[in-house]
């Protein structure tokens, strides 16, 4: 692998680029490298391992876990920190990675809030962690990123989307792109369908990667259900092929963590979704069908939201600066 790191300042973070020749990652060629991460994941309080810690939110390094849940963090990510924030208005939930063994501590969010942006970045400050990236897996229609707001308010920190978005960004991820946050990445898969442009960030394969795998999967598959697909380039067939060829293949016991829930739920498993989603667990027409007929409201903020984030979230920043 050659890397042909960017300049994206004195981070020792780096993203790798690979062409990927198949829908999964095992037949790979480097073609870029961009500067990137390290990780630790931090722990939701309530998915806590079963370890002894003198920390309630920081896992000790050398700890190993074992879950007495079904749901749990991965059970083999001792250098791992991670968090789930939500936002209660759009119900979302923001995803807070790091690696706090790494000397940077660099970290990454996944789908931040704009009106959250100040709560994330005193978790971060609190935790010692230095922010890197704050990257999303869509163009959200509920509510505004806070990419744009994170990228004011901490130097240094790069925006990423994926190309299909059409979004502006700092750096465009496509499939089969690997994060790297220091000896953990994540891995992109195209997932679109909810909009054209969804991708899923999943946690790696193989020796040092977190066990179980991690993925959060935007608003492609939500808790026993997904994201609509009438609107935004949405297609009840692509997401469909989506969930069931990038997300339904990975191993069952993979973490699944969404954009959203409605009902106070907070993390499933590939498994459970195969077996209990109402919609995906269907042949394609009657999901063709289902979708058809869900009859939701438009997000209220939709008109506001989406232009916002096609420049980051700095919708006015841009109109004023043209
Ligand atoms: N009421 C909310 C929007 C709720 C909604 O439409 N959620 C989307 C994801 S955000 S675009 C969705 O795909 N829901 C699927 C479902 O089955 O609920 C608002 O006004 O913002």
């Amino acid at each position: 692998m050659i890397p042909l790191p960017l300049s994206l300042g004195s981070s020792s973070t780096i993203i790798n680029r690979f062409s990927i020749s198949s829908t999964t990652s095992t037949s790979i060629i480097p073609m870029l490298s961009l500067r990137f991460i390290r990780t630790s994941l931090l722990l939701s309080p309530n998915l806590l391992p079963s370890c002894s810690s003198s920390s309630p939110t920081l896992l000790p390094l050398s700890c190993k876990f074992r879950s007495t849940m079904s749901y749990s963090t991965p059970a083999s990510s001792s250098n791992l920190v991670f968090r789930q924030l939500f936002e209660k208005e759009s119900s979302t939930y923001t995803y807070l990675l790091a690696d706090a063994s790494h000397p940077d501590k660099p970290a990454l969010l996944i789908d931040p809030v704009d009106k959250m942006v100040d709560r994330d970045i005193s978790l971060i400050q609190e935790l010692g962690l230095k922010l890197i990236y704050a990257m999303n897996t869509h163009v959200h229609a509920d509510h505004v990123t806070g990419t744009g707001l994170l990228k004011k308010k901490v130097p240094g920190v790069k925006s990423v989307i994926s190309t299909a978005s059409g979004s502006k960004a700092d750096l465009h991820v496509e499939p089969g792109d690997k994060i790297y946050i220091g000896d953990f990445f994540l891995e992109v898969r195209a997932t679109p369908g909810h909009t054209s442009g969804c991708v899923t960030y999943v946690t790696g394969e193989g020796s040092g990667q977190p066990q179980p795998r991690m993925a959060f999967t935007g608003d492609a598959l939500l808790i026993r259900g997904c994201g609509r697909t009438d609107f935004q380039g949405g297609s009840s067939q692509q997401l469909y092929n989506s969930v069931h060829s990038q997300i339904f293949t990975l191993p069952k016991d993979t973490l699944l963590y969404p954009a959203h829930d409605y009902r106070g739920f907070t993390v499933t498993t590939v498994g459970e979704e195969m077996q209990y989603n109402p919609r995906l667990t269907k042949d394609e027409d009657t999901f063709k069908s289902i979708m058809e007929n869900l009859k939701l409201a438009y997000p209220k903020m939709i008109d506001i939201a989406v232009p916002a984030n096609m420049v980051c979230g700095l919708q006015d920043v841009e109109a004023k600066a043209s």
